[in-house]
């Protein structure tokens, strides 16, 4: 099954709570939660005590992208806001296997995030340790940029390692993704979408993720 995570990224921070609730009306999966530091990449988002507070909103899981050097120092405080999955890049903590099972620790499901540029293989001997791997179709760091198409390559080859040794991992996509390229993006092997701007962008959250949901994937 095709799960899609609305990306509050591109919602109306002033209204974050009714833009969640909306989203939820239309059947999403997962509530995306992108958390930047001005140092992974060029731009600060929202921490700890927003996501608090958005966790009285919803029961659905939260799923938190954190897009910040050394996760491993906060990964207590995500966990105590209400994180259900937490998504660390595997550029920005050195002591990866390590924060895999800090997260672990606390009883949640650990993902790890690959930027376009880096290889798959830099994961190769923690993938088995993992609940998701994040594949990144854009750069880090904002909403509404365009998919990279040579991604797609790399989600099958993600895909085609999982099946080999036939592992229970979700493939999450993020960035870019739109009603129009989603069926490609799962056909090459992606089965969680995140999308911002196509929702948050759109003139009625529900029925866009209603649509996403609508579509007949055919893997
Ligand atoms: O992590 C990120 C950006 O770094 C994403 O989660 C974006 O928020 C996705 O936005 P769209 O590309 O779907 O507009
Ligand atoms: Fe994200």
């Amino acid at each position: 099954m095709v799960k899609i995570a609305p990306s509050i990224l591109s919602a109306d921070f002033s209204r974050l709570g009714e833009d969640i609730k909306k989203a939820e009306k239309g059947g999403a999966d997962l509530i995306h939660l992108d958390v930047m530091d001005g140092r992974f990449v060029p731009n600060i988002t929202i921490g700890p005590p927003v996501i608090k507070n958005l966790r009285s909103v919803t029961r659905l899981p939260f799923d938190v992208h954190l897009m910040i050097e050394e996760p491993e120092r906060y990964i207590k405080e995500f966990v105590d806001s209400g994180a259900d999955i937490i998504t660390v890049h595997q550029e920005a903590t050195v002591h990866l296997h390590r924060t895999i099972q800090q997260i672990k620790s606390y009883g949640i499901k650990a993902g790890v995030a690959l930027n376009p540029s880096t290889p798959l293989s830099t994961i190769e001997y923690i993938i088995e340790d993992i609940d998701m791997v994040l594949i990144m179709t854009v750069n880090p760091g904002f909403g509404g940029q365009k998919f990279i198409n040579n991604i797609g390559m790399k989600i099958r080859k993600l895909r085609d390692l999982i099946n080999e040794k036939n592992l229970n991992i979700d493939i999450e996509v993020d960035g870019g993704i739109k009603l129009e390229n989603a069926e490609n993006v799962v056909r090459c092997g992606a089965n969680v979408l995140v999308a911002g701007s196509a929702v948050f962008n759109s003139s009625d959250v529900a029925e866009t993720i209603r649509k996403f949901k609508q579509q007949k994937f055919s893997t």
